[in-house]
């Protein structure tokens, strides 16, 4: 399967930090990956790539093994059987490359701290109270919150913000120690239409070299910036591009049960851009 091309790194920091680590490598890879609590299978055989860059979406229903492949990819859950692969390496080695926005991860609207605060929660050693954070830490605090369009918003009380707002500030928060690949788990849950524009326009624009993962029930999610959907339902089916297709919606809500009804192939058709052929009306490999 051809490899992505190596990224063109921009940012200083990332690119010291590139140049001792795998740049050849996927993002992501997910090979023959199976798991389950307690024997009850979770997911099965997931075979998957993510070039770095890209721009990924997993839809499915509730209780399909999203969250649990995300948890997989943090090196949270070991897999039953199957490989996991970050970056090339174990997942978990090197955590301040990834930042991860859970799903319930909202802080109470009333949490006592200013934006910059909370976004300085993200520093795996930031200073978490009072005045007196450092200068080069306030100024990735305001870098991250510039990534995400909300940089006039930094003195403000994360309470008094929307739900919108509220979620950029975590996006933010996730963002400040400019990971290489960014974790979303359902990052609209209790979102308006217009604050979803507003995250999805913040997502967008992070583009370059960041790695985008999002879980999102949003199954209107064909927008440009996306380069691959995954529906995840036990199994994973996935496509060539940002649309969720016939096979997708078979696994997300046709049969129920035992067994996917689909082909195994066709289910982990790989993420590279050269798999375009294994999915809806493709050949099984
Ligand atoms: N710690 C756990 N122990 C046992 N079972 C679990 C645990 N965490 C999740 N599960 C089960 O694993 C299955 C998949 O859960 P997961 O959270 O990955 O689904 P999901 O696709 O993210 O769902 P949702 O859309 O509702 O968030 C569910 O049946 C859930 O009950």
């Amino acid at each position: 399967m051809p490899q992505p091309a190596p990224p063109v790194m921009t940012a200083t920091s990332t690119e010291t930090r590139m140049s001792t680590l795998e740049t050849d490598q996927p993002a992501i890879v997910l090979d023959g990956v199976s798991f389950g609590f307690d024997r009850d299978p979770i997911l099965e055989r997931i075979d998957l790539v993510i070039p770095r860059g890209a721009f990924t979406v997993i839809v499915g229903p509730n209780g399909g093994g999203k969250t649990t492949l995300l948890h997989l990819i943090l090196g949270l859950y070991r897999p039953d059987t199957g490989t996991v692969r970050v970056f090339g390496d174990k997942p978990g080695r090197h955590p301040e490359r990834i930042g991860y926005v859970p799903q319930h991860g909202n802080l109470a609207p009333g949490f006592p701290a200013t934006v910059e605060q909370v976004v300085l929660m993200g520093l795996p050693h930031g200073r978490r109270h009072g005045p007196g954070f450092h200068a080069d830490e306030r100024a990735r605090a305001q870098l991250a919150l510039e990534r995400t369009g909300i940089p006039e918003l930094a003195q403000r009380p994360f309470g008094a913000l929307s739900g919108g707002q509220r979620q950029r500030v975590l996006i933010a928060r996730a963002l400040i120690t400019e990971p290489e690949l960014l974790l979303l788990d359902e990052p609209f849950s209790n979102i308006d239409p217009y604050g979803r524009a507003c995250i999805h326009e913040t997502l967008d624009g992070l583009g370059g070299t960041l790695t985008r993962v999002m879980v999102s029930h949003d199954l209107g999610i064909t927008r440009q910036a996306v380069s691959q959907v995954l529906a995840v339902n036990r199994w994973l089916v996935s496509g060539d591009g940002p649309a969720i297709t016939e096979e997708m919606l078979g696994l997300m809500y046709g049969q129920h049960g035992a067994d996917c009804p689909m082909g195994h192939s066709a289910r982990n058709a790989h993420l590279a851009p050269s798999a375009s052929s294994s999915h809806p009306g493709g050949e099984a490999r």
